[in-house]
């Protein structure tokens, strides 16, 4: 026969302790009067007779057998359920009911804990003939005789009579149990606010998991998709766990088994460690510890197949295992915590209730706290805080998330500001270098212009500019009815100058003759300019014949006062003709005439002798 290799040392001391109080009752069964009852559940572990058989062999006329009959053990400890740990024995229970009134009773025994893989009840009939009723977890739920999510089994007391009740339990994982006998009214009553509860956390679980599937629809966030399967897992573990699994549910399988609570519960923890490792970003944080947390995923992802294989030799092994990764869950969350993860606060509160709940549970399981509504439904709570406080996180990360696109939308709105400014003020700069070099550009110019109007030898006005001044000069003077004056001015024997003096004399006489010549026409509307050669013209508006006269003598005359040595001129120095001419504009005449006119006085000038000015004939 196999048995457990390590049995629990708590079991094993709670068998032994009870072996040793234990009076053997074989004899002097209690009978337990069922004819009062309180108006909730009535503990029946004092009542309950114990016979454990490690084979798995024993039928009920065995124990019902003299030898064994003496062997069942009474005096249980008053607690709410008989705790009697990871085993494989299969164990009897004895219980003698007794109705002392008048009238016959209808009573409920109920065994308070869904995870019993086996439990076969026998009930007497009225001629003393039992009935056996084998249901279980690991049976078909149609194998319960009352439809609940625990074991019931309606049980009828004729009056004045006694009743000896057999009841065979036996389970792949732990053996918890929590027997009681309730009036139908008060059963019902309970029955009712049982499931009422049941529904409060399912309905939570729903509204979690459809909540956060819209967010994950809205918001495509993987980490949702990791969220909603722990919730998911955990709401159907947990509906395994306490029996919640609709009988229709399932299409044949039977999901209220132990095999489909222990990979349901792998599954659960796989779905949190991926839950945790995006929501703590393990990867990022702590590489290794991920990869161990990845491979962690894998295994219990796989264990399944282990339990549907070989389920109770695995189960002690698989308590430790989740025990370990409890452990190492904690761990990660307290390292992340320490390297200032935000959600790890969450995690780690959400976490340790999770646990707190838990080890409420294992705690009774192990017959170390009591079975009260706390611990029987500890994993529940825990979990329903756990849920919660993780939706918390998430809704913190989102808002953390929210914050810091805000900050980033601000930091670019700053940048993008920074940006407009540098842009504006490098247009600005560009505005005023472009001022700048247009200003620049129009000096240069208007000293281009300058000098494409200005004789280089001289530095008054070329023949160019003159040809513009002449054309202002006599279309102004020809709309005004003004006279206007022109003269045309020649160097005398100039070839003879250079011929003697050189060119380069000849240039510096020419630049004194034309310092002469502007120094001469002292009006500001007075133009003088070279007009090729040793030739210069100038224009006197506003001045008639006389006026035109009077100015080239001026000329004449301050050429001469020059005194320049001129040893090849018949005079010694050098000399200016000048031919003048005045006219009022009008439209017979042109400017061109006034020059040939002007041209005509000079040749007139040099022809009479030279080192005079000559008034054009009219
Ligand atoms: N040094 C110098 N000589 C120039 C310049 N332009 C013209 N000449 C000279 O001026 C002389 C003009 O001589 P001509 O036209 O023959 O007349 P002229 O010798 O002055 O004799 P008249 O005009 O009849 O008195 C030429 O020898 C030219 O080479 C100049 O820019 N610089």
């Amino acid at each position: 026969m196999h048995k457990p290799r390590y049995r629990p040392l708590l079991a094993g001391w709670r068998l032994l302790l009870i072996a040793l109080l234990a009076i053997p009752t074989g004899a002097l069964a209690q009978v337990l009067d069922v004819t009062r009852m309180p108006n909730a559940a009535l503990s029946l572990t004092t009542a309950v007779e114990l016979l454990e058989d490690p084979q798995r062999r024993l039928s009920l006329a065995d124990v019902q057998s003299p030898v064994n009959a003496a062997r069942f053990i009474g005096e249980m400890p008053p607690t709410a359920a008989l705790a009697l740990g990871f085993t494989r024995s299969a164990y009897w229970l004895r219980i003698t009911l007794g109705n002392s009134s008048n009238a016959p009773l209808e009573r409920m025994l109920v065994v308070d804990n869904p995870r019993i893989s086996y439990v076969e009840t026998y009930l007497p009939n009225a001629h003393g003939h039992y009935r056996s009723v084998r249901t279980g977890c690991d049976t078909p739920f149609d194998t319960r005789i009352y439809p609940n999510r625990n074991f019931v089994f309606p049980l009828s007391l004729p009056a004045q009579s006694k009743q000896v009740i057999y009841l065979r339990l036996e389970s792949t994982v732990g053996l918890l149990v929590p027997l009681q006998l309730w009036t139908p009214k008060a059963f019902h009553d309970y029955e009712r606010d049982d499931y009422v509860a049941q529904a409060w956390y399912f309905g939570m679980a729903s509204a979690m998991i459809l909540f956060n599937l819209m967010l994950f629809i809205a918001l495509r966030e993987r980490i949702y998709l990791f969220y909603i399967t722990f919730v998911t897992c955990t709401a159907c573990t947990l509906a395994i766990k306490n029996g919640m699994i609709p009988p229709w549910f399932g299409n044949g399988l039977n999901l209220h088994s132990n095999v489909a609570y222990y990979s349901g519960a792998s599954l659960t923890v796989s779905s949190l460690l991926l839950f945790m490792r995006h929501m703590l970003e393990t990867h990022r944080l702590m590489p290794r510890m991920d990869r161990l947390l990845q491979g962690l995923v894998v295994l219990f992802l796989l264990s399944p197949l282990a339990f549907a294989l070989a389920l109770p030799a695995v189960a002690r092994m698989t308590i430790l295992l989740y025990l370990s990764c409890a452990a190492l869950i904690l761990v990660v969350v307290l390292m992340c915590a320490y390297k200032r993860q935000r959600s790890a606060y969450f995690f780690l509160g959400a976490f340790v209730l999770l646990i707190f709940g838990g080890a409420m549970t294992l705690l009774r399981a192990l017959g170390i706290v009591p079975t009260n509504a706390f611990t029987v439904d500890g994993v529940q709570l825990g979990s329903t805080m756990e849920m919660l406080l993780l939706a918390f996180a998430l809704a913190d990360r989102l808002n953390v998330m929210r914050k810091e696109k805000a900050r980033v939308q601000v930091e670019l709105l700053h940048a993008q500001q920074q940006l407009v400014d540098s842009l504006k003020i490098s247009e600005r700069e560009l505005e005023q270098r472009v001022v700048q070099r247009t200003d620049e550009l129009q000096v240069l110019n208007s000293k281009l212009e300058a000098l494409s109007l200005t004789d280089s030898l001289t530095g008054i006005a070329n023949r160019r500019h003159f040809d513009m001044l002449l054309q202002q000069e006599w279309q102004r003077a020809k709309r005004l009815g003004q006279p206007l004056a022109l003269g045309m001015l020649d160097v005398d024997h100039f070839k003879d100058y250079n011929d003697h003096y050189g060119h380069l004399a000849g240039d510096t006489c020419l630049r004194e003759v034309a310092q002469a010549l502007a120094a001469s026409l002292s009006r500001s509307s007075d133009v003088v300019a070279r007009f090729g050669g040793e030739e210069f013209v100038f224009i006197s508006p506003m001045s008639d014949a006389q006026d035109a006269l009077h100015v080239a003598q001026r000329v004449v005359q301050a050429v001469a006062d020059l005194a320049l040595p001129h040893a090849s001129s018949p005079i010694g120095y050098v000399t200016v003709s000048v031919g003048v001419v005045a006219v009022r504009p009008g439209p017979a005449s042109t400017a061109e005439d006034m020059l040939r006119r002007a041209d005509a006085a000079l040749y007139q000038a040099k022809n009479n002798g030279r080192n005079r000015a000559e008034l054009a004939a009219e």
